[in-house]
């Protein structure tokens, strides 16, 4: 959103959030996550064209369109547990706008959310809408953290989906001209809803894919004398498979990879297709695999046994230039350690003690959760201090 004001002076845009803490921070000097570029871009705006509050309901009422970009963490208990996507919030979101609105709105669905989600929201806001029109469009987020600025100056793409109706279309051309204040025209893909809802969880199956294909692979190469970086990069080579997100590590980490593959495998298994299922769920198996391949070889090459011995691990967030720890493969490796009464000194310097302490005694999944938003970093802990 700061980038969409940095690049439209003039579009004014509000960003509104349930949690006080986390507006607070936005408003202040110490922004309450760590990116690189993001602070720049929130400096040449905030307070002209970009403000961030907590009065979501007089927000919501004045905007034309509204982007929603809640949360949609796995469901942790009920029906589709440990898989589907928790639409709680979505769903709050959504009741919320419908209740607050008086005049028309296009409603953009920005989090990633399961294929037809917006079948469901239409019906939320088109129920007692008191006459007015929502339109509702899937523009799937594709940035990823710690590049998150550059991602959204120069994107791959931008996606957006709608109905293919006359209104539908009206609401595609609006939100293109935003995107269009800075992105070719040739990179603003438009699609049917489903498509683009789909397109999102598709793609970072996609990129989770090649990434367990090549773990797996080193696993190969490490029974076989075959050098892993070696392989990656003459199969990269091949421009049909490409260099990118080739390279081998612990496993995936990040909110979004484990949390949309498990998302696609419950739809798959809803719409009948547990082979398709199995399939992708095969990613992620491979990801748990190459996360407890690694301390088991730890381990073992310290005489199969870690007691009190003392290891140092260097980094602790998901990956670099972000202070983000949710579904880090760190925090597994480290209970593996821990498991094997090891002494661990932790470091990371985008990520706090407190947090680091919090995420070695949660429960898979709570990581979403809103009490458990991302910490701040301990840089800005400091100047907090000071
Ligand atoms: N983090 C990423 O890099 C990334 C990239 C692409 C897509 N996404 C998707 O974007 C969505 C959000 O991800 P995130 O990492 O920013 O999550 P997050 O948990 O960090 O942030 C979600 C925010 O929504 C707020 N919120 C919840 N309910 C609300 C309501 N009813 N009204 C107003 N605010 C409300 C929460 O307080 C929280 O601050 C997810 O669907 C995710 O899959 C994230
Ligand atoms: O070759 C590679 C590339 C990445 N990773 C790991 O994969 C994880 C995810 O990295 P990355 O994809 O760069 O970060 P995310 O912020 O999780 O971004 C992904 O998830 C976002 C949320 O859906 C999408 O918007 C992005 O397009 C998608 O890349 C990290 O643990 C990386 O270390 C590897 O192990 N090998």
């Amino acid at each position: 959103m700061a980038v969409i004001a940095l690049k439209c002076p003039d579009i004014e845009v509000a960003v509104v959030d349930i949690s006080v803490p986390r507006i607070t921070a936005w408003n202040s000097d110490q922004l309450p996550i760590y990116e690189p570029g993001l602070e720049d871009v929130v400096k040449q705006c905030r307070g002209k064209n970009l403000f961030f509050s907590t009065d979501v309901e007089k927000h919501v009422c004045e905007a034309d369109i509204v982007f929603v970009s809640v949360n949609t963490p796995t469901k942790t208990r009920g029906l589709g547990a440990g898989k589907a996507a928790d639409l709680t919030y979505w769903e709050s979101a959504a009741r919320m706008i419908a209740d607050v609105s008086k005049s028309d709105k296009i409603v953009v669905e920005k989090s990633t959310v399961p294929v037809k989600t917006a079948e469901a929201i239409e019906k939320i806001l088109t129920h007692n809408s008191k006459g007015i029109n929502f339109q509702i469009l899937s523009n799937p987020e594709f940035l990823a953290e710690g590049t998150a600025i550059e991602d959204l100056f120069k994107p791959d793409r931008v996606l957006i989906g709608g109905r293919e109706t006359p209104e539908g279309q009206k609401a595609i051309k609006m939100l293109k001209d935003v995107y269009a204040h800075w992105v070719p025209e040739e990179n603003i893909i438009t699609t049917n809803l489903w498509s683009a809802e789909l397109s999102k969880l598709a793609a970072n199956a996609f990129l989770a894919q090649r990434i367990s294909s090549v773990n797996a692979m080193s696993a190969l190469c490490e029974a076989t004398g075959a050098n892993v970086s070696e392989v990656s990069y003459a199969v990269g080579k091949d421009t049909r498979i490409g260099s990118k997100f080739l390279n081998p590590s612990v496993g995936f980490g990040g909110s979004c990879f484990q949390k949309d593959i498990l998302n696609l495998v419950y739809i798959c298994e809803c719409n009948g297709l547990p082979e398709v299922a199995e399939y992708w769920r095969q990613v992620i198996k491979i990801n748990d695999y190459q996360k407890s391949r690694f301390v088991n070889r730890v381990v073992a090459s310290m005489f199969n046994t870690v007691s009190n011995k003392k290891i140092a691990i260097l980094g602790f967030a998901f990956k670099k230039d972000t202070g983000d720890t949710r579904e880090t493969p760190a925090i597994d490796v480290c209970k593996g350690l821990l498991g094997d009464k090891a002494r661990l000194s932790i470091y990371d310097p985008q990520v706090t003690e407190d947090q680091i302490q919090r995420d070695l005694t949660m429960n898979k999944f709570d990581w979403d959760h809103p009490l458990h938003l991302q910490p701040m970093s301990p840089t800005t802990v400091k100047q907090e201090r000071c």
